[in-house]
């Protein structure tokens, strides 16, 4: 499948057309699938995806003039359908993008992408992914008759992003698809995939995403209905039923969060050996506490940073762009994990990002990282974001973050010392182990901030 993607991806090479509509030029029969929507789908540049949104949403590009484009928007909220009856089936052809982002052609672009070991900023990635994500939702819910959306679409959750093997370079041509894969009643799931341009000319898959993204009315306060989703061959109908379970499994995942249970008595007991393993066998007293050999307490693995959120960092609707709080997140990960690991790490999987808060331009954003769980080579890395607005001093957490890292060498064992740490280490463990597959990263072309 994913061979004859990248042979597909090869034969769209050079199809860079701007401003094009996305659902123009498919040559799709429900026959073909979703491969053939892929031949026939030409691609955007990454710079029109952001355009578009704008487009779509009507928004200014100038911040003074934000309260009067939202005012605009208001207007928009007799637009939005009564019930998800009222609005007609799409398929997931309807909502199939390509984008291109062309490193290798375009040198002005890559400096932006570029880090100082000549390797492209995973950070920037996720920020594109955000938006392409955003772009597809619009695609899904696309009325040709209306000039502007109603809907304000937002990211709520990063299920998961998985790299594969290859690895990226900043000076290849990559390329993203994305297509909506499920819908509930208010919220989608979106599939993405990026590839590479590789040596023999053809496109080979880096990485795959799946995003939740929230529909909300025209000024982003209420929940909004989507059009609803029709698979039409064997192949989608499968994504749909996988798109179903993810929400099981998410359901379930959080009503087993130990901030609502108790561990299992596994984990209990892991726990436990842990604790005794760090009591100093000279003195019969639970207090006197020992590291053990080429391990780090974990109260010892964090980094803290602060950022004001400008009006530059902001998305269509005025909050702060969810792209710009993942790189900030990732990056504040990835020096954890450098700095804790003595060598550059490679992201392998992003998992469980929840985007439980919006944050207001102009508030303060805090994150704080910390090492929760490593094994051999891995480290689990774990971003806790909160806010503040400068008025009333009060903090909130938006988000949490969990990035699991490759290290070139073994790590060190990481130690909680206290109840709640022990809880983060169990609940890294659980991040860690809901990854696919262990990854073989290529070291030509490592992925890093
Ligand atoms: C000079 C140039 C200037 C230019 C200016 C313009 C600048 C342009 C810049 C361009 C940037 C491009 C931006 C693109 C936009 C990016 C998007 C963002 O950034 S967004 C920013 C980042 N994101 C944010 O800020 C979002 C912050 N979070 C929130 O607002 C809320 O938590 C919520 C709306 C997501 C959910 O609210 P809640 O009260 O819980 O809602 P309900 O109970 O009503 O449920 C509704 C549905 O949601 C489901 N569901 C809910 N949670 C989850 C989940 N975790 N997991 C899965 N599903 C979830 C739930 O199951 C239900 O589904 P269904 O059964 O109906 O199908």
């Amino acid at each position: 499948m994913k061979r004859a993607a990248m042979r597909l991806c090869t034969l769209n090479r050079g199809l860079l057309i701007h401003g094009r509509g996305l659902t123009q030029g498919s040559q799709y029969t429900p026959k073909q699938g979703l491969l053939h929507i892929r031949e026939a789908c030409s691609s955007i540049h990454v710079n029109h995806v952001r355009d578009k949104l704008r487009e779509i949403v009507g928004i200014s590009t100038n911040w003074r003039d934000h309260v009067k484009a939202m005012e605009e928007r208001k207007l928009l909220h007799n637009l939005l359908a009564k019930s998800q009856k009222a609005l007609p089936p799409r398929k997931m052809k309807d909502s199939y993008i390509e984008v291109l982002l062309p490193l290798g052609s375009d040198p002005g672009l890559r400096d932006k992408y570029l880090t100082v070991q000549n390797t492209v900023r995973f950070g920037r990635i996720l920020e594109d992914l955000d938006s392409l994500g955003v772009l597809v939702c619009y695609m899904h819910n696309k009325n040709d008759s209306m000039a502007m959306s109603p809907l304000s679409i937002v990211t709520a959750l990063v299920d998961k992003i998985d790299m594969c093997k290859q690895s990226l370079s900043p000076e290849q041509d990559i390329k993203f698809t994305g297509h909506v894969s499920w819908v509930g009643k208010t919220s989608m799931e979106v599939k993405m995939k990026m590839f590479q341009l590789h040596k023999d000319d053809a496109f080979w898959p880096v990485l795959d995403a799946t995003f939740v993204m929230v529909a909300r009315d025209s000024e982003n306060k209420g929940p909004a209905f989507v059009n609803p989703l029709i698979p039409e061959n064997a192949e989608e109908e499968e994504l749909f039923k996988q798109g179903e379970l993810n929400k099981g499994r998410r359901i379930a995942f959080t009503s087993a969060s130990l901030l609502k249970m108790a561990p299992s008595s596994e984990e209990r007991n892991t726990i436990h050996e842990m604790f005794l393993s760090t009591l100093d066998p000279k003195t019969i007293s639970f207090h006197s506490r020992i590291l053990p050999p080429n391990s780090v307490w974990m109260e010892n693995t964090k980094l803290k940073s602060l950022d004001i959120c400008h009006p530059q960092e902001r998305n269509i609707f005025n909050r702060i762009f969810g792209g710009f709080l993942m790189r900030k997140a990732y990056e504040l990960a990835w020096a954890t994990a450098c700095s804790f690991g003595g060598s550059r790490p490679f992201v392998v999987t992003v998992d469980d990002i929840m985007f439980q808060k919006p944050v207001e331009v102009g508030s303060l954003l805090f994150l704080s990282s910390q090492v929760c769980y490593t094994q051999n080579n891995y480290i689990q890395v774990r971003v806790h974001s909160e806010v503040a607005s400068l008025e009333t001093n009060e903090h909130m957490t938006t988000n949490v973050f969990h990035f699991t890292f490759m290290s070139e060498r073994e790590v060190p064992l990481v130690f909680p010392k206290t109840y709640g740490e022990s809880m983060l280490y169990l609940d890294g463990h659980r991040h860690f182990n809901s990854m696919s597959a262990p990854v073989t990263l290529k070291k030509d072309y490592p992925v890093e901030p």
